[in-house]
């Protein structure tokens, strides 16, 4: 069984309070599988009063599957779980509330047409007694106050943005009673202010001796945040290291069973760099639609065998521009144009028959249908590519599907597996296969590397820098500026819609970039 004891003075810079007393939680012998699949087989996993434990592992790994376990969605087929030293039966998320633990899930539970207020009374329904309106709304000030959650409780939680809306959740939670609280890659849809925000509430908490389980594929936040770290592998739980011993080097070891290989590198800057315009915006307006953002004036090109980074905060635009470009939207006012030709009008079936990929945002909600097979996933977009008479050629689909997952590197999942079933980061891969599997000549990639894992994450970025090698165009929107700043050949910014500052490799540091990012020091020198 992994031994660690407690670092002396936390790396959230509060101190871990000693607060003595059992584990908050504990696991034993936890077993689950799916069909024939051994998603957990955890030998032991604790978390302790005022400690962050971060869980960690590849795709796949079952971090997922043991959190939800732990907080009663899934029934263990065997196993043992322990709150404060003693037995107890968790067999829904009500019972585990009952005990004390909380779930921020990735896809938030809130409902957008209710208010703050509303949303974290509707929660708390489990409590013993009935609590009055004006009781509850004092201990929510009180709460928010003490966890730097900055949360108007009249207003709609439709209005409030992402990292908003899950420090909501988190206090929703922690009003209902919660100590342990497991967060699910709670920064993989955040900006990196909001992230911030994030990690101040989780140091109030761990202060005041809450649990925290902390799932997440970023090193440098685990490094950062956590007191120990547990690493997962194929289900199981392989080692629980001190943050005070461990290293970014050491964790990977652990997660891969070995050091992480370094993809080769691509060739550099294609010839073809410089040719005509893959695709050119001129001062192309759009509407907002439904709760979207507006595009404003927007005017970009981007040439063979190069890289486009759109820096942002997320909201800005982003996906509007990829549902622009991918004929998912038309320009109100300006033209598109794909290799010279006015594309205002294409179908989304004619921009990706002649060579666009794209990568969105959110591949549950707009890559995938969760109730389909991978393999029809697969399908999905493909166009006339695989139909053979009234029929599709699967035979040809999985061919190339396989061999498309086997240059990523990605293990290739079940083909006849329901997506729903899939991990996030596995599902991402199916997109990443599906859109990559045909040498795309311009390659719309929002976030591509969200949600993946350290080796993934890798492979991806080595893709895309390779796909330029060969000459094909990538406009690369993402809220992590080393990203960007590692893989573009120039940047621009996205703010409220409209192009904010461009700025060529000198100028990749974030405290240029990083302003007009948020509305200040706004460039005129706009593409
Ligand atoms: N409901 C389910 N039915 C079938 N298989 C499932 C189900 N839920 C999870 N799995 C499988 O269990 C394994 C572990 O998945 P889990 O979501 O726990 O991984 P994870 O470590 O959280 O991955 P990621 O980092 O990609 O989110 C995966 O192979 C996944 O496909």
């Amino acid at each position: 069984m992994p031994a660690s004891s407690h670092t002396e003075a936390g790396p959230l810079g509060a101190g871990t309070p000693n607060t003595g007393g059992p584990p908050l939680l504990e696991a034993h012998g936890i077993v689950k599988r799916f069909g024939s699949l051994l998603a957990n087989d955890i030998t032991f996993f604790d978390v302790r009063p005022g400690e962050v434990i971060a869980l960690l592992g590849e795709n796949g790994a079952g971090k997922s599957t043991l959190a939800k376990i732990l907080y009663g969605y899934y029934a263990a087929d065997a196993g043992e779980i322990r709150v404060r030293g003693l037995r107890k039966e968790i067999s829904s998320p009500r019972d585990a509330r009952a005990l004390g633990i909380g779930m921020v899930f990735q896809n938030f539970t809130l409902i957008p047409a209710l208010s703050v207020f509303e949303n974290v009374a509707l929660f708390q329904n489990d409590l013993p007694a009935i609590m009055r309106r004006g009781d509850l709304l004092a201990r929510m000030r009180s709460y928010s106050k003490r966890f730097q959650i900055a949360a108007d409780p009249r207003q709609p939680v439709r209005e409030l943005a992402v990292g908003e809306q899950q420090k909501v959740e988190i206090l929703k939670q922690v009003l209902a009673g919660a100590r342990v609280l497991i967060l699910d890659e709670p920064t993989k849809v955040l900006a990196p202010q909001e992230c911030d925000g994030l990690f101040r509430t989780i140091a109030e908490l761990r202060a005041e001796g809450f649990g925290i389980v902390l799932i997440t594929h970023k090193l440098r936040e685990v490094l950062d945040c956590a007191d120990r770290i547990a690493v997962m592998r194929q289900g199981r739980v392989v080692d629980i290291v001190d943050r005070a011993t461990a290293s970014q080097e050491g964790l990977l070891e652990l997660m891969f069973e070995g050091a992480l290989a370094a993809p080769p590198r691509p060739a550099g800057i294609s010839a073809q760099h410089g040719g005509a315009a893959v695709l050119a915006l001129k001062g192309v307006s759009t509407l907002a639609g439904a709760g979207g953002t507006a595009l404003r004036d927007l005017s970009i090109n981007i040439r063979p065998g190069e890289i486009v980074g759109i820096a942002g905060v997320s909201g800005n635009g982003q996906r509007e521009l990829g549902e622009l470009i991918l004929g998912l939207r038309q320009p109100r006012t300006g033209t598109k144009l794909l290799w010279g030709e006015d594309a205002s009008r294409w179908s989304t079936a004619t921009v990706r028959e002649k060579g666009v990929a794209s990568i969105p945002d959110d591949p549950f909600a707009l890559a995938c249908v969760p109730q389909l097979t991978v393999r029809e996933n697969l399908a999905l977009g493909t166009g006339g590519r695989y139909r053979a008479g009234l029929a599709l050629d699967w035979q040809k689909l999985d061919g190339d599907m396989a061999r498309s997952f086997a240059k990523l590197g990605f293990p290739r999942p079940h083909f006849e597996a329901r997506a729903a079933t899939l991990s996030g980061g596995n599902l991402q891969r199916v997109v990443l296969a599906r859109e990559l599997a045909h040498d795309p000549k311009l390659i719309v990639a929002l976030y591509p590397t969200r949600g993946l894992d350290a080796r993934s994450t890798m492979t991806v970025r080595a893709l895309l820098t390779g796909a330029r090698a060969d000459g094909a165009a990538v406009l690369l929107m993402s809220e992590d500026l080393d990203e960007l700043f590692a893989m573009s050949d120039r940047l621009l910014v996205l703010y409220r819609g409209a192009i904010a500052g461009e700025f060529d490799p000198a100028d990749f540091r974030s405290e240029t970039v990083g302003p007009p990012m948020v509305g200040a020091g706004r460039h005129s020198d706009a593409a």
